[in-house]
């Protein structure tokens, strides 16, 4: 029996709510397939602030060190807003995992399926037409981590700054991720820019050029970021790969996930260049909605699944979780921010769609 250690980083908000959920299917996954999932809870965020006096203890990342994987929730609220930003559970704990373990690489998928284009707030039409888009964001440079940063002087002179920073070899990277994800799906990368203004971009262009180069068979497109942000609601089917620096794939990758109808249900994998990989929501903590259990679970759930393909490659696997979510949302299990206006009935919980994605797996093997 194969057996996975897995780093579990449950967080804060509705964090924990959506993570039982995953923890379920997991251990469904585990009964069906014969698989053994080790998994170490530890603290995270504001919750370790709180209990631990710092957003990533030491035993936290020491327990990421020695896993297999780390699947994690979400991070931060209101609580803890006030702390100065190296201190904020963002930067102390989602910020430094990423770079302490060089996750550079950040796939997010956004898809419509056939038959759950109304759970969609796009056009009929437009939702109809084939969305299936991976955002492949760079995780561990740009504006989110160069230096200098701060902030300086006072009174009407007071300033802050941050530093827009690529490397020749950081975009070389993430461009390639980008160029082999698009040979396994549709051929075609997008990459989003704002090469009028920026000199970060001119570079990003450049090296994404010469990167295309030793992928004739992807079409590379360039598109500034503005236009991309209207383009995705006009004519999402016209994208396969969209491949964006940190910050800009931050913003789009929202857009991408209200477009399948949630924020609950974007899922992401965030590795590194020897596959290790950190898995996560794209949303976050949701301080509206948290500790009232009706958090969509889908995203967290979707994120073991990118898990158990990428770390572990155990595909048949992440492809029963992904038959099964889209069981549960074609059977109209559906948590409340999915619902339309005035639908009758009861909404979903968060329970009640883990226990549909649950029942659906075991379902299968009978
Ligand atoms: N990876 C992370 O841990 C992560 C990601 C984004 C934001 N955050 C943090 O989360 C906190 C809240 O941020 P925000 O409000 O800007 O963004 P958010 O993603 O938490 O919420 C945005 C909106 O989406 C909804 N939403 C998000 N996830 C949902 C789900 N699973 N089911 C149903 N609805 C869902 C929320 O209710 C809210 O209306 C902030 O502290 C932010 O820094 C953390
Ligand atoms: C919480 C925050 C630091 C994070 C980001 O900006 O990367 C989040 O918005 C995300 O999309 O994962
Ligand atoms: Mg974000």
């Amino acid at each position: 029996m194969t057996t996975y250690n897995i780093a579990v980083l449950a967080g804060d908000g509705i964090g924990p709510e959506v993570m039982a959920e995953a923890n379920k299917v997991l251990d469904a996954i585990a009964s069906r397939f014969s698989l053994t999932f080790n998994r170490n809870e530890y603290a995270v965020g504001g919750f370790a602030i709180d209990t631990q006096g710092e957003a990533l203890p030491p035993a936290t990342l020491a327990g990421c060190e020695a896993a297999d994987a780390i699947l994690f929730g979400s991070i931060g609220g209101p609580k803890w807003d006030t702390l100065p930003l190296e201190k904020r559970p963002e930067r102390a704990a989602l910020l430094t995992l990423r770079s302490h373990f060089d996750l550079f690489s950040n796939l997010r998928p956004a898809k419509i399926y056939p038959g759950l284009e109304a759970l969609s707030p796009l056009r009929a039409d437009i939702a109809a037409s084939g969305v299936d888009v991976l955002v492949v964001r760079e995780l561990t440079s740009g504006i989110y981590f160069g230096q200098p940063k701060g902030r300086e002087g006072e009174g009407d002179d007071e300033f802050a700054y941050d530093t827009m920073r690529y490397t020749r070899a950081e975009i070389e990277r993430i461009a390639r991720s980008a160029f082999e994800a698009a040979s396994r799906r549709n051929n075609k990368v997008t990459s989003v820019d704002k090469a009028n203004v920026l000199v970060t971009s001119r570079l990003w262009r450049e090296v994404t050029e010469e990167v295309a180069k030793d992928y004739p068979q992807v079409t590379l497109e360039h598109i500034y970021i503005d236009n991309a942000t209207m383009q995705v609601m006009k004519n999402p089917a016209q994208f396969d790969v969209m491949l964006c620096s940190n910050l800009f794939g931050d913003i789009i990758s929202d857009e991408c996930a209200m477009m399948t109808g949630s924020m609950g249900l974007l899922a992401s994998a965030s590795m590194n260049s020897a596959g290790f990989g950190l898995y996560e929501p794209a949303g976050g903590s949701a301080p509206d909605i948290a500790g009232q259990g009706i958090a969509n679970p889908i995203a967290q759930i979707l994120s073991a699944a990118m898990m158990l393909r990428f770390s572990f490659d155990e595909a048949e696997a992440a492809d029963a979780i992904e038959r099964a979510v889209v069981a549960t949302l074609e059977a109209k299990i559906l948590t409340a921010e999915l619902r339309m206006p005035g639908a009758t009935g009861q909404a979903a919980t968060t329970q009640n769609v883990g226990d549909a994605v649950v029942n659906h797996i075991l379902s299968e093997q009978n």
